[in-house]
């Protein structure tokens, strides 16, 4: 097989998993006794082989797979209604793989809390450097609040890819239109809602939103759905069952163009 830099590692738990992996193709891992580790290095026809056999394992728990290396570093933006799902979804594609993804570390006005490292939880700096940075269109999207400035600079976004790890962005529709005017060359990922009145319930069921919140972000949702159809996004994921758009999700985070 062509080496192009696409490995994975399959841990078998049990003897099932090489009938799954047989039934998806010859470049499948030869996975034979629970415990056992096969490294795949695969080229891109085979990847999508791959992917569907991590889907058909994951579906079934016959393995646990791990990437051992990225297909790609281009960050990836998901967006997508306020109550869609996102952080749902997110939690769980780090917990599984958190060798492999990063958020990007923001830059704030405020005050460390005890604890909070410089540079990890946030770079920290004062008002005239963050307003010079703004000036300078460092900035992916910033707001103010409470007093305090919050931002996303483009170099923070650029960093998780100098460590080794996609960045994950998950950013609203002016992020968006932000993140398209950089040379950041992402991929852009829109997580719908099987519909609003669905949408609806989950912010209401969540426990998080005063009814005014829920509204507001109702309005938004509108927009940011009516923005999806223009084409924005290389991919549109509807959140409907959980287990279905978690394995949409891995196979478009770790899909290479
Ligand atoms: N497929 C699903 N089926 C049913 N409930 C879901 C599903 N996905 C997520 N939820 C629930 O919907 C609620 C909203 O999900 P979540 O908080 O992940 O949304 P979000 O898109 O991250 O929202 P925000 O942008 O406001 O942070 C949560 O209570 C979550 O448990």
């Amino acid at each position: 097989m062509k080496r192009s830099g696409f490995y994975l590692s399959f841990v078998a738990e049990d003897f099932l998993s090489r009938t799954a992996a047989l039934k998806v193709g010859q470049c499948a891992a030869q996975l034979i006794r629970p415990g056992d580790i096969s490294l795949v290095v695969a080229d891109t026809i085979s990847r999508l082989k791959i992917l569907s056999l991590v889907t058909i394992c994951r579906r079934n728990s016959f393995v646990s797979a791990t990437m051992a290396s990225k297909a790609s570093l281009r960050p990836i933006v998901i967006s997508g209604p306020s109550g869609t799902g996102k952080s749902t979804l997110l939690k769980r594609l780090f917990a599984e793989y958190p060798d492999s993804f990063g958020f990007s570390v923001s830059h704030t006005t405020r005050k460390p809390r005890p604890g909070e490292e410089d540079g990890v939880a946030y770079h920290f700096v004062d008002r005239p450097t963050f307003e010079k940075l703004i000036q300078e269109k460092a900035f992916l999207e910033n707001a103010e609040f409470s007093g305090n400035y919050y931002g996303t600079s483009i170099k923070a976004v650029e960093d998780v890819g100098t460590h080794g790890k996609t960045c994950i962005l998950d950013i609203d529709m002016q992020g968006v239109i932000s993140v398209k005017k950089t040379a950041l060359n992402a991929r852009f990922l829109f997580l719908a809602p099987p519909s609003l009145e669905i949408l609806r319930t989950r912010l209401e069921g969540r426990g998080t939103e005063s009814p005014e919140s829920v509204k507001k972000r109702m309005d938004q949702a509108e927009k940011e759905m009516a923005f999806a159809e223009t084409g924005a996004h290389d991919k549109i994921i509807v959140n409907d069952d959980l287990e279905n758009a978690y394995n949409d999700l891995i196979s478009f985070v770790f899909e290479e163009k």
